[in-house]
């Protein structure tokens, strides 16, 4: 039988259609709307749209958006001098400085400036920390929180249940580990020098692939009925010069063994920036001592 799919799209918008809501809740209380800071630095295009999706969904969302464009060869000094004002702003909630950095800036020097409470890409080691203890105010890293949202979305209580990570980032494999072993699941943390990673992942109830290999998880791999979650986001050749983007995942094969199956794109991508306007809210929220939103 062929796989559910997961579409993120549709549960992106509904948790943008709610961050909305809330922003008016928000602006009644405060008189001001929650603001957000995005920080590029060069002109990588595949960045730059992003960040323009980023912005657009802010105001969309009613928040307010604040984008910085920075030459390639600008200085750590320089960055670190913006992120500093930033962090003084009363009118930016969340701040997020957009990865990969150019060679020559410290990427760990630069998300730890940021300060924790405005960290809405939830990098920042106080951050990661608090997500590892399980504080209940640590901010999420998007990602991992919006494939935590599909996944209980599918499957409801994650509690027993088997997991398998495909990739060990700070950004997307270790937080995800974290939030799948809060939801008291089994977790196995694979990546690329993982023995037998077939034999691994058919155990798996739940697999959430994050390495960055272009149709890497075959469907032999899987577990019949398994849940997958593909946070790849590959542009491959698709000759006469075009290309397509496709997930870690063979998602032709994968589809008719699995339970449910995320697309890409239409999956993990929308619910990550979903993720992050929610982030900046409950920031917003914290920053002005208001009780959060419940249930979002
Ligand atoms: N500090 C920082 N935070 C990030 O969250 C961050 C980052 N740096 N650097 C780059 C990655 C990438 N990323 C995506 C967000 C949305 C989609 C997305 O919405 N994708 C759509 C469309 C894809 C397309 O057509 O290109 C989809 O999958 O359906 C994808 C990728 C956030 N990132």
């Amino acid at each position: 039988m062929a796989a559910r799919l997961i579409d993120g799209r549709a549960a992106a918008q509904e948790v943008r259609a709610r961050v909305a809501q809330e922003v008016e809740r928000f602006r009644a209380a405060t008189g001001r709307a929650p603001g957000l800071a995005t920080v590029l630095v060069g002109e990588d295009p595949a960045s730059a749209v992003y960040v323009r999706s980023k912005g657009k969904a802010t105001r969309e969302a009613g928040m307010e958006s604040v984008s910085h464009n920075l030459s390639a060869d600008i200085g750590e000094a320089e960055l670190l001098a913006l992120v500093d004002q930033l962090n003084r702003d009363p009118a930016i909630d969340g701040i997020l400085v957009q990865l990969p950095l150019p060679g020559h800036i410290d990427s760990a020097k630069v998300i730890a400036a940021i300060d924790p409470a405005k960290d809405v890409d939830g990098f920042h080691p106080i951050n990661a920390g608090k997500l590892a203890i399980g504080a209940a105010d640590a901010l999420v890293p998007c990602t991992p929180f919006g494939c935590l949202y599909l996944l209980k979305q599918e499957l409801g209580s994650l509690s027993g249940l088997d997991a398998v990570v495909i990739g060990r980032s700070n950004i997307v494999g270790k937080p995800m580990a974290m939030l799948l072993l809060g939801e008291s699941c089994t977790v196995t943390i694979a990546h690329s020098r993982t023995k037998d990673l077939p034999a691994v992942v058919r155990r798996a109830d739940i697999v959430v692939a994050a390495v960055g290999r272009p149709e890497m998880v075959k469907g032999d791999w899987l577990k019949s009925s398994a849940t997958v979650i593909d946070v790849g986001i590959n542009r491959v050749d698709a000759g006469e010069g075009k290309t397509r983007l496709v997930g870690d995942v063979a998602f032709d094969d994968a589809q008719k063994v699995a339970g449910a199956i995320t697309p890409v794109p239409g999956g993990v991508g929308p619910m990550t920036i979903a993720m992050l306007l929610r982030n900046t809210l409950v920031a917003a929220h914290r920053r002005e001592g208001l009780a959060e939103p419940a249930g979002l």
